[in-house]
């Protein structure tokens, strides 16, 4: 009998830098990269523990993650690009939509603030409110800054992934900056 390492499934908005992100927990580098097609799947371990991480590419219909994606996952990570003050409603609409269906009382959500090397960026609060987490008491979240282009705050996402994982550390809003 094999036992699978916890599933940890990445989506968020297109040009989010989701596969950057999974290149600097998987190699501890800058990769660069193209628009994800379908789904990129890494091994990833951290204190020796295994990870599978599913990059999810923007493009996937609403309706495959329920159907193809969500299916066995222990942590949700949403990834949206912290300079984008534009698009920050739609990323709301898909996370919220993706979401809609989920049963998230044991489903911990780590929300990834990337692209924090740019001029200007949102603060975590303006997250916060722009995304409307602080209606959902339902919803076990955390979030996280991070620049995949400077390799910042990239550990303490992958701490927090693995805390998640293996502590059961699902405290609401604690935030990592
Ligand atoms: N300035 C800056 N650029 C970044 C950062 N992370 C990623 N990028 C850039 O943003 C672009 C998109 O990155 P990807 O990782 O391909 O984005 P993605 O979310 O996987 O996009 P899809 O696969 O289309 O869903 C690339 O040009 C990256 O080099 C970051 O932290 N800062
Ligand atoms: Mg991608």
């Amino acid at each position: 009998m094999s036992i699978n390492p916890p599933k940890v499934l990445l989506f968020g908005p297109e040009n989010a830098g989701k596969t950057t992100l999974l290149y600097q927990f998987k190699y501890s580098e800058f990769i660069s990269t193209i628009p994800t097609f379908s789904c990129n799947c890494e091994t990833i371990f951290f204190n020796d523990h295994p990870m599978i991480f599913w990059d999810v590419g923007s493009l996937a219909p609403i309706h495959q993650f329920h159907q193809k994606y969500l299916k066995d996952t222990s942590v949700l990570v949403f990834v949206l690009d912290a300079s984008d003050f534009e698009r920050i409603g739609n990323a709301r609409q898909m996370l919220w939509k993706v979401t809609e269906e989920i049963e998230m009382e044991d489903l911990p959500l780590i929300i990834i603030g990337n692209k924090s090397d740019e001029a200007n960026v949102m603060e975590t609060e303006e997250i916060i409110e722009k995304l409307g987490l602080n209606y959902r008491t339902d919803w076990k979240w955390q979030i996280v800054m991070t620049s995949a282009a400077k390799r910042e705050g990239i550990d303490e996402a992958l701490k927090c992934i693995h805390m998640c994982l293996y502590f059961q550390n699902t405290n609401n809003t604690l935030s990592y900056q």
